[in-house]
């Protein structure tokens, strides 16, 4: 006899990474999956619900959650049957960019709180239903920046950097309990994530900022960036896909890179346990040799310069 359903909770359904995510395992061809599409404004269901389609009220439900509420975390979990949840998927998150003089601490302050401690949070809120049944999985979509840190990209970086800390250390633990913790990584990923930073820096004026600092990050960061993303922004669908074999995996891994045309970049830190690769290639590429790192970046879509991701 086939298993019961899972019930997965995901959040940050209304767009990007989640939606995809939250469509691919309701489209499960094995039908493996009861998925819970979460989202802070239900106004934004459209577009998941039409992607949907007649796995809507059969094999997915969408329901209200915002990570920065207790309140909308419990009224959420008490509309799950049992309030039991077999797979948690943290996935809401914001982003930052920008020199940091021209940042606001409450700016900062909402990308932790958004993306560390909405994930504390939903994670205290099952923790005890998976403890209690001795299974569960919880997958976060962290990023490559939860590895190695990005020039005007600090705050966010950090927020991924605790998550890396946070889960990596409460992995042992859980292990205890048949419990498994996995990080997803993905590198840039062609969604609104990259459009709603564009548009903040667009208005922003980084009040306090020196006009060196905020042209090097106007005329330098900016167009590298979106260079990057050009050449190796990967499709939602693609990182989805990712996330649903680690899902489906007996033996799920604690990490999980999707971009195999990053690596490259996550590889200088990986090769150079002192940091001083990463941080000085990237320091004179950005700098001191914009048109090798236009190069680079152009070869990045090159095919032969990838390297695995591990496990594949
Ligand atoms: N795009 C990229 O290049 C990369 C993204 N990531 C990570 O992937 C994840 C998904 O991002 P992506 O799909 O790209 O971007 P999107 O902006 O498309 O999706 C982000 C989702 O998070 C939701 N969200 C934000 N704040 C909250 C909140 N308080 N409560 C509930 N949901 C919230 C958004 O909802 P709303 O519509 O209401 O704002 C939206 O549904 C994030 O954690 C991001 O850090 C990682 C690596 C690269
Ligand atoms: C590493 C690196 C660069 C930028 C990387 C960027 C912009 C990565 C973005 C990753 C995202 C968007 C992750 C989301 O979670 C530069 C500036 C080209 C210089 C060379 C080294």
């Amino acid at each position: 006899m086939a298993d019961a359903p899972r019930t997965v909770l995901i959040s940050g359904c209304s767009s990007g990474i989640g939606l995809e995510l939250a469509v691919q395992l309701a489209h499960d061809p094995r039908q493996r999956y009861q998925v819970v599409a979460t989202m802070r404004d239900l106004g934004k269901k459209g577009t998941l619900e039409a992607a949907a389609g007649e796995a809507l009220g059969q094999t997915l439900t969408v329901a209200q959650l915002d990570v920065l509420s207790d309140e909308s975390v419990a009224q959420c979990l008490s509309c799950i049957q049992g309030g039991e949840v077999d797979v948690l998927v943290n996935n809401a998150g914001v982003g930052l960019v920008g020199p940091l003089e021209g940042l606001s601490l409450a700016a900062m302050q909402n990308v932790f709180d958004t993306n560390f401690f909405g994930a504390v949070r939903l994670v205290k809120a099952v923790l005890p239903g998976m403890k209690r049944r001795r299974q569960g999985h919880i997958v976060v979509v962290s990023s490559v920046m939860g590895l190695q840190g990005v020039v005007f990209n600090e705050v966010y970086a950090a927020s991924k950097f605790a998550v890396e800390g946070f889960f990596e250390s409460l992995a042992v633990q859980l292990l205890q309990f048949n419990i498994f913790i996995s990080l997803v990584e993905p590198g840039p990923v062609i969604t609104e994530f990259e459009g709603k930073l564009l548009e903040q820096v667009s208005t922003a004026e980084f009040p306090g900022t020196d006009p060196d600092t905020l042209s090097y990050f106007r005329d330098l960061y900016l167009p590298a960036s979106r260079e990057l993303f050009h050449n190796v922004g990967q499709s939602p669908q693609d990182v989805a896909k990712v996330i649903v074999k680690v899902i489906g995996s007996a033996r799920p891994p604690l990490r999980r890179q999707t971009n195999t045309r990053y690596t490259p970049l996550t590889a200088l830190k990986a090769m150079d346990p002192s940091g001083s690769l990463y941080v000085r290639t990237s320091h004179r590429l950005l700098f001191r040799w914009p048109r090798l790192l236009k190069l680079g970046l152009r070869c990045l879509a090159c095919s032969c310069f990838r390297t695995p991701v591990w496990p594949r």
